[in-house]
């Protein structure tokens, strides 16, 4: 019986360069990631992902893209994580470093995946293309993608 974890996933585009968070604890540590997280009782998918993006960065967002859904899996566990990917370049503040993440801009032809989850190599493109995708991965441990697929959708 599997169940289902709703995450958000926000990145922040300025021409050429893209805006990730390096996770200092929890899930995902070591990692540069977006910004984002559980989507509490009571507040909309894109309300969450405003609040994860200003609670983890202290940079606002007054409108946001979705450009992606992608169902993560991992074997022998019944949650699937439902992470719902948003862009956005229209935001009000500077990054700051919070006790969740550490900002750095990287230019879009230099992103660290050797430092990202195994994944996101695979759909950066769709998301740097505005290709609005759907995608499913299944990990073996945190490190390791068994099977995957992704697919251009007209709208999600
Ligand atoms: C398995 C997995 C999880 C996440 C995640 C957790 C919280 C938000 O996203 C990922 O994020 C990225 N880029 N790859 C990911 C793989």
């Amino acid at each position: 019986m599997t169940s289902k974890k709703i995450l958000t996933l926000v990145f922040v585009k300025e021409p050429g360069k893209i805006l990730l968070g390096m996770k200092k604890r929890g899930f995902g540590q070591g990692r540069w990631n977006g910004f984002g997280g559980k989507v509490e009782k009571g507040e909309t998918i894109l309300e969450g992902a405003k609040r994860e993006l200003l609670e983890e960065s202290g940079i606002t967002a007054n409108s946001l893209n979705r450009v992606g859904l992608i169902n993560f899996e991992f074997e022998n566990d019944p949650v699937i994580l439902e992470v719902h990917i948003f862009k956005t370049s229209d935001c009000i503040g500077s990054p700051i470093e919070t006790e969740e993440m550490r900002p750095q801009w990287y230019a879009e032809d230099s992103i660290p995946f050797n430092q990202m989850w195994p994944d996101d190599h695979l759909w950066f493109p769709y998301m740097f293309s505005n290709k609005i995708f759907e995608a499913y991965f299944l990990f073996k441990g945190m490190d390791v993608i068994v099977s995957h697929w992704i697919k251009e959708m007209k709208n999600l």
